[in-house]
């Protein structure tokens, strides 16, 4: 066990000591494929044609009416009260959270889920266990944040920042709900995540305490150069600083994995120590977000296997309707949503989505700010190094943590 100080105080640390979790390999859920409906296949508008209830329909006191008012205001609201009847939604801790990897497609399934009638979270993400003044609020304001539900529904929430902070899943132990909490990893081809995320660093400036300077930091560096340039130099600079200076296509796959784990050790030493890295500056996260199996072993430190998804993103953007049905096994509730629920869009190149029925919402598709990265090509050379680089890490998510094969990520 590695020791992190914190505000100078000792905290012990499962991040970067990646041997001590010693956990069985995931095991297999195997799902039927089911055809698609051809008669949906295409971009089908209900929204018309469904009815909801009116607030004096629903059977609670003028009282609870009142309590409920700005919950009743939505319509789709009013259909879940006429469902549970005389039951109050309450707030409670999420029973599910997506934790990322960031740019691997969490928005996609987070809107998917919001139109399966069980999953309830809320707009946007809530950035709790990662961002220092939401940290800062306490968990009743995590609490707070959570959407009113019924018994019968999964409250769950988003935020795929979670996934990479070596503090987070450490701290979401201490959630009253720990032993039951489950978690979404949505894993994707690491070079692709890598290089999404560097597009949307260079095209988002964040604000505020948590801002780590991504933006600022690209295009001072490389704001006159071709993005795939830029990525290159980029992952270069990276690399020496995850590799203590060695080059890469000398060491073994043993040596790349204890490079980045005296990397991640430094995380030990005092805030202030110049020798102290943060593995979530630019350029650095980059290369770091995508080391899956070094995240997740930390997961596994404080959560057991039973409790996590490992969802391949590959299935997610291929045939969406499988993976919802997967999430739904998971979390043991009807798979209302499937393979019949999404068309392909031949403009933007992924399915989009015809929501249930009785959901009584219109199709859509993911706004424009998604598919930065779908058209555009790497160098060859390039996308070999940094594949050379994540080789044993891959391996090591096989073969410890998801059991799931990868060899199809190629993009
Ligand atoms: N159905 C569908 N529609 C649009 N986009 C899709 C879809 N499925 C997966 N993707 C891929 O999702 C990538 C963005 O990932 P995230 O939503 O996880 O990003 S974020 O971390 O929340 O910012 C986004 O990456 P970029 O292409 O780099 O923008 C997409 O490749």
């Amino acid at each position: 066990m590695f020791q992190l100080r914190e505000k100078g105080q000792l905290v012990e640390h499962g991040m970067m000591d990646m041997s001590d979790v010693n956990v069985n390999v995931k095991e297999k859920m195997v799902l039927e494929d089911k055809p698609f409906k051809v008669g949906l296949s295409e971009n089908v508008d209900y929204a018309d044609g469904v009815s909801f209830p009116t607030v004096e329909e629903l059977d609670l006191t003028v009282e609870q009416k009142q309590n409920l008012s700005s919950f009743l205001h939505s319509p789709m609201n009013r259909r879940r009260q006429k469902k549970h009847g005389q039951e109050i939604p309450k707030r409670r801790w999420p029973d599910l959270i997506i934790t990322g990897a960031k740019k691997c497609g969490t928005t996609a399934l987070k809107i998917f889920m919001n139109y399966h009638p069980t999953f309830q979270d809320k707009p946007g993400e809530r950035h709790f266990f990662n961002r220092a003044p939401n940290w800062k609020k306490g968990y009743s304001w995590y609490l707070s944040e959570m959407p009113l539900t019924y018994d019968d529904e999964v409250c769950y929430e988003k935020t795929p920042d979670y996934f990479d902070r070596p503090f987070v899943p450490e701290r979401m132990k201490e959630l009253p709900n720990s032993d039951k909490v489950k978690f979404i990893h949505v894993l994707c081809d690491p070079v692709r995540r890598s290089f999404s995320h560097f597009l949307h660093m260079f095209t988002v400036q964040e604000h505020g305490e948590w801002a780590t300077g991504g933006f600022e930091f690209l295009s001072k560096n490389f704001g006159d150069m071709p993005k795939e340039q830029a990525f290159g130099e980029t992952i270069e600079m990276a690399f020496k600083n995850l590799l203590n200076g060695k080059e890469l296509m000398t060491l073994s796959d043993d040596e790349i994995r204890s490079a980045v784990r005296e990397y991640f050790t430094k995380w030990d030493l005092k805030p202030g120590d110049p020798n102290r890295v943060f593995p979530l500056r630019i350029p650095d996260a980059i290369l770091t977000g995508s080391l899956y199996s070094v995240h997740i072993s930390t997961y596994l430190h404080y959560f057991t296997q039973d409790r996590m998804l490992y969802l391949d993103a590959t299935e997610l953007i291929e045939n969406p309707g499988k993976s919802l049905r997967r999430v739904a096994q998971f979390m043991n509730v009807p798979a209302t949503i499937d393979e019949n629920n999404f068309y392909f869009d031949e403009q933007k190149g992924y399915y989009c989505m015809t929501p249930p029925v009785e959901s009584g919402r219109a199709s859509f598709c993911l706004g424009s700010e998604k598919g930065r990265s779908k058209d555009k090509v790497l160098p060859d050379e390039l996308k070999n190094r940094i594949r050379r680089f994540y080789k044993p890490f891959l391996e090591d998510l096989t073969n410890k943590y998801s059991g799931d094969n990868y060899d199809h990520w190629d993009w």
